[in-house]
């Protein structure tokens, strides 16, 4: 049996914030955790023939990171993404797992032969880290839904706004009553782009100022709709309580009240995810054109972020997310209005987050990793995932968290290389990424180190 010991000074276990000294044994046939012990216990005379790792000291040995909201595009729009450069990029942060967007590859994933077609392509072009698959409801489609579920998609996005792709059109209330009918004897998860413009059918024009500007974007997206879109969940989470309901890349901090009021009222089946932009980057600081920074709903000002902060660290946002998103550059050229909306940023959370909170007291590297691993892992289901425990698969990560870098075009491993985060500059580094016991990322080698297709299908 082949075997991997780590002798790690400081690694990050389930439930304890402060990383720890453990010794971790792997099984590198099943790719499996098969021993955890505290201390460092050196292998035994025995234990000759298996592969040492010996961590240095300051460096932090992590659980794979888990991305629940990437669109990867592929098939059909490749251009703008593709399972291989998504993937690669999400190795090199530490990112272990992603589950793919319904929306944006063509076919979309809302019927199951679009799921036959989404996997047979990952599983041609071969994947760098494990990849589930969300599905989508649109109107007409409730029964595909069940038999999506049973062929293992993680749950369904919906929008209750136009999704800016023709084949991915939104929802109503009635398609949702359809949708959550055929869903009622399981306990399937509903995801929704929750932005609801109930003034569509008024006829007032809006006035017209600069579409350079950003604030002109911003105020194009109140927050008022992110508000609205959550009283219609909030009546179907209260009148299908067997299903879960989860709002996607929450931006409007005035939603949070509603949210709050609701669990206080007894609504258990409710959670809600932020993105790392909207946590680490304001609208005020976003320049003319700028679009790199255009994605929907929008980044809010910085009094906005820093209540998703707080809101974040009180348990009220359930995790964080990329929602990585690209295009091709040509649609992300002009102003606000007319330009793609979605950022690119795959593989760079840990850094951002570590980055935001490495000087708050109140959170430490565990709880980091809780919001970008474990929290994610559970709520899709992958029950071994998520944290460095016996018989969890070896997705392990080396962290640096005290290495600073700044992102540049170069750093972008993702294929199309616009993002708002170039030139930031960040704290802590993936060094490497472990992948089932194998080393797929090694920092230090760049992409001529990469084991490449080593992922699976989920
Ligand atoms: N069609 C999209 O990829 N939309 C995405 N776009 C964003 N967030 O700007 C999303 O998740 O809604
Ligand atoms: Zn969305
Ligand atoms: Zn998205």
């Amino acid at each position: 049996m082949a075997k991997q010991i780590l002798l790690a000074p400081l690694a990050i276990l389930p439930g304890k914030s402060q990383p720890q000294p453990t010794t971790i044994e792997i099984d590198l046939d099943s790719g499996v955790i098969t021993s955890i012990k505290e201390g460092l216990v050196q292998p035994t005379e025995e234990d000759k023939d298996v592969m040492v790792i010996e961590i240095e000291e300051g460096k932090v040995v992590l659980p794979g990171l888990v991305d629940t909201h990437v669109h990867l595009n592929q098939p059909g729009r490749t251009e703008w993404e593709g399972f291989q450069t998504g993937t690669l990029a999400a190795i090199s942060g530490g990112v272990t797992t992603v589950i793919d967007m319904p929306l944006n590859s063509i076919p979309p994933t809302t019927t199951l032969e679009g799921l036959k077609v989404k996997r047979a392509e990952a599983e041609r072009v071969g994947v760098n880290c494990d990849i589930g698959f969300w599905g989508g409801i649109i109107p007409g489609n409730a029964d595909e839904l069940v038999g999506m579920l049973d062929q293992g998609v993680k749950g369904f996005k919906c929008f209750l706004i136009e999704s800016g792709v023709d084949e991915f059109p939104c929802v109503d209330e009635k398609d949702l009553l359809k949708a959550c009918e055929a869903l009622k004897d399981t306990n399937a998860l509903i995801l929704f782009h929750a932005e609801l413009d109930s003034t569509a059918h008024s006829h007032v024009s809006p006035p017209s100022p600069d579409p350079k500007e950003y604030s002109t974007f911003l105020a194009s997206r109140p927050e008022s709709w992110e508000v609205d879109a959550l009283s219609l969940i909030l009546k179907l989470a209260r009148l299908y309580p067997s299903l879960r309901f989860h709002i996607v890349h929450l931006s409007a901090a005035s939603a949070l009240p509603s949210i709050r009021q609701a669990r206080s009222e007894g609504v258990k089946n409710l959670t809600v995810e932020t993105c790392f932009h909207y946590l680490c980057l304001t609208a005020e600081e976003i320049p003319d054109n700028a679009t790199q920074f255009k994605c929907c709903p929008p980044i809010r000002d910085s009094s906005n972020r820093l209540e998703l902060r707080q809101a974040l660290i009180d348990g009220e946002i359930d995790y964080v997310v990329s929602d990585h998103s690209p295009c091709v550059p040509e649609l992300k050229k002009g102003d606000f209005l007319e330009s793609w909306g979605g950022i690119s940023g795959l593989g760079l959370g840990l850094s951002l987050l570590w980055t935001e909170f490495q000087q708050d007291e109140k959170v430490d590297l565990g709880r980091v990793v809780d919001w970008m691993s474990a929290v994610q892992a559970k709520q899709v289901g992958l029950d071994d995932k998520g944290g460095l425990k016996v018989g969890n698969k070896a997705d392990w990560v080396l962290f640096d968290p005290k290495e600073k870098w700044e992102v540049t075009t170069q750093s972008l491993l993702f294929k199309n290389k616009v993002s708002p985060y170039v030139g930031k500059n960040l704290r802590g580094l993936v060094e490497k990424t472990y992948l089932g016991g194998q080393l797929v990322w090694d920092h230090s080698k760049g992409v001529d180190g990469v084991a490449y297709s080593q992922g699976n299908l989920l």
